[in-house]
């Protein structure tokens, strides 16, 4: 979709001229490109490694040092075991579906997704009506050549169908995109061969530590795992106190099956993530909600999801958590948290908005999710998710290895407990169950207490019990009255032992880096269109341009005067001093989206004053090296704006050869 996206001035955007631009001032290309380049793998250039750093930067900033986070560094190679028990072995994977003929590999939602949205826009064609992304769709058309057709009417019905199927496919299993692809005959629109039925295929890279192929292990699919297994650390680094939060900023790999729109969808990215723990028994209560519970969020939530539509309701987050539409007030305080950071880098606040995820889209234990998206040319990218994960990574981890990732704090006052003890009689499982004797006593320490009691029962009333035990034969043993005992008994308790919560928000910097140059990107319509990248002078890779009047040898002791202060403030800067004219050389710097100009004349030799421009308005100051240096130093700080300097400082006219 490029459809009815604009670009922040409200103009029909382009991609291919944007896409140009990014390769002309070497923003990103496709990586190891004179080996034919692979796809999902990107390099970055000078302006977009350095935007990535002022991001990082803010992000720190925002949520680490702000929030008090636990920073940490934890590997990228992880042991097989690991992801065995946090579930990705089995379950990190994506549905596909293979063209029998040709042996191409298509992700089944991105086919139905595709073959869907080009009937409904066939359909448009035919009745008429404007299709906005026309050149995108002829580049597809001509892509697709076999599978082309003339532009087809849908029924209603059949367009209503089409329509709620986007809208749901989210929550979709494999098998319900089998179904569809049968239903609505979705064929692989390169070929026109109809494609095998979805089968589920693991995203990890898998590699192995050391040589000896022992040690089986992937490279991480996310930073979370690493932040899990150092809890214990974290919690005596904290003296014991939650809630606490840690934070990890490091790259995750993921063998993407059909990897796709730039940025958007690649092998490999930078993820910044935070686990913050907290107690399930505070009700997830967060001690900085009050200070957020008038912010206001657009939030599209599940109901509307299911209802077909996709229009975000503005509500307060207090209003939000109040009527359990977001599940917690830690959930909801993440939430504000990540729209205040979006606004922060300059992420343009009508292209955001936070979606739940369907019921089958979220994890089986998830309490609750939502995603921020952000809306680029591609349509609306999920950029950060934030999830509440419950307890079940810890738990997961604690059960594989013994280890206790919980916490243990002393009780107020000490209470008595009344448990239902579970117990083998030692001296004759032993010689019935030999080795598992141990198996089936941890089954039966892993009963709940109401399953006890139960059975308790049904000892006393029929003289023996089946209880379930893994790894033993037939997965069952019988237990009758002389080998096992149920029993009530009390005690006092002075700790209380429980497993933490965790609230997970989860930022890929690669798609946000991505949405936010669409977001800055415009074009000034002068003689000719130039196109100008409005980066806030907090994230710009470059914050000054220094330029002189011309090239005059009297002007280079001011200029290394200037480029000496500007060093000093720490100010990254360029200067440009080739021969075309002024005004030529700040639109091809406007690309490059340097915030502020500031011009070497020759009233400059006089009397030491220079001029500041403000790319975005072109407007003009003139004051002394000094004040324009605090000026740029406050700007690129984010504590003061152009307008207050501008009202400020004296206005410069400038003549209109300069400019032009
Ligand atoms: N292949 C990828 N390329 C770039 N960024 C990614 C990729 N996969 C995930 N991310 C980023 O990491 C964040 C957290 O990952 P998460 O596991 O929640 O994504 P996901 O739900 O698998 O994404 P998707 O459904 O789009 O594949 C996402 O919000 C996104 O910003």
């Amino acid at each position: 979709m490029s459809s009815d996206y604009k670009t922040l001035k409200g103009q029909d955007f382009d991609r291919g001229t944007f896409e140009s631009l990014l390769r002309r001032k070497v923003f990103l290309w496709q990586s190891f490109e004179p080996y034919g380049a692979v796809k999902g793998l990107f390099d970055y250039g000078p302006p977009l490694e350095t935007l990535e750093a002022e991001v990082i930067n803010i992000w720190r900033d925002h949520f680490i040092r702000t929030e008090k986070m636990m920073a940490l560094k934890c590997s990228m190679l992880t042991p097989y075991e690991v992801l065995k028990t946090s579930g990705h072995v089995d379950k990190f994977a994506d549905y596909m579906c293979k063209d029998p003929k040709t042996g191409e590999i298509l992700r089944s939602d991105h086919l139905i997704k595709d073959v869907l949205e080009t009937r409904l826009k066939s359909d448009k064609e035919a009745r008429g009506e404007k299709i906005e992304d026309a050149e995108e769709d002829q580049k597809k058309k001509k892509k697709h050549a076999k599978a082309a057709k003339a532009a087809v009417k849908l029924d209603d019905s059949v367009r209503q169908d089409y329509e709620h199927t986007l809208a749901t496919l989210d929550d979709c299993t494999g098998d319900d995109m089998g179904a569809l692809i049968k239903k609505h005959d979705i064929r692989n629109p390169s070929s026109g061969n109809e494609v095998e039925p979805p089968v589920s295929v693991n995203l990890m890279f898998q590699t192995q530590i050391g040589a000896t192929g022992k040690e089986p292990a992937f490279l991480r699919p996310e930073t979370a795992q690493g932040q899990f297994l150092s809890f214990q650390k974290l919690l005596e680094y904290s003296d014991g106190q939650l809630p606490f939060a840690s934070a990890s900023i490091g790259y995750s790999f993921r063998n993407e099956l059909s990897p796709r729109s730039g940025l958007l969808r690649v092998r490999e990215f930078l993820m910044a993530e935070v686990e913050h723990f907290v107690d399930p028994a505070s009700g997830k209560q967060h001690p900085k909600f009050h200070t957020v519970r008038d912010v206001t969020l657009p939030l599209l939530s599940r109901t509307t999801q299911n209802e077909g539509g996709s229009t975000p309701q503005a509500l307060t987050i207090g209003e939000a958590v109040d009527s359990k539409l977001v599940d917690n007030e830690t959930l909801g305080y993440f939430l504000v948290r990540i729209q205040a950071f979006m606004a922060k880098i300059g992420i343009d606040m009508r292209k955001l908005r936070f979606r739940q995820h369907m019921q089958n889209e979220m994890a089986h234990y998830a309490a609750d999710c939502w995603d921020c998206e952000l809306l680029s040319s591609y349509g609306w990218i999920e950029c950060v998710g934030c999830a509440d994960r419950s307890a079940y990574d810890l738990s997961v981890h604690m059960k594989a290895t013994g280890v206790p990732l919980q916490v243990r704090e002393p009780l107020k006052e000490p209470r008595r407990v009344e448990e239902w003890t579970a117990q083998l009689d030692k001296k004759k499982s032993g010689p019935k169950f030999k080795k598992d004797a141990g198996k089936v006593q941890a089954a039966l320490d892993g009963l709940s207490q109401d399953v006890r009691e139960k059975l308790s029962v049904s000892l006393r009333d029929e003289g023996k019990v089946s209880v379930d035990v893994a790894g033993v034969e037939g997965g069952k043993v019988e237990l009758e009255k002389e080998l096992v005992s149920f029993q009530r008994e009390s005690r006092t308790e002075t700790m209380r032992e429980y497993i933490p919560n965790v609230i997970e928000p989860s930022f890929g910097i690669g798609r946000i880096l991505y949405s936010l140059m669409e977001h800055v990107y415009w074009t000034r319509e002068d003689d000719i269109a130039r196109s100008v990248m409005s980066f806030h002078p907090t994230v710009a890779p470059i914050k000054v341009l220094v330029v002189p009047l011309q090239k005059d040898t009297r002007f280079a002791t001011l200029l290394q005067t200037l480029s000496d202060r500007l060093d000093e403030d720490q100010i990254s800067f360029r200067v440009d001093q080739s021969g075309v004219s002024i005004g030529k050389r700040y639109s091809r710097n406007d690309e490059l989206g340097i915030p502020f100009g500031i011009t070497v004349d020759y009233q400059s030799l006089e009397d030491n004053s220079f001029t500041l421009r403000d790319r975005d308005s072109t407007k003009q100051v003139r004051a002394s090296l000094d004040e324009i240096l605090e000026a740029v130093v406050r700007m690129c700080k984010g504590k003061t704006r152009w307008d207050e300097v501008r009202r400020v400082l004296p206005a410069f006219e400038s003549k209109e050869e300069q400019e032009g």
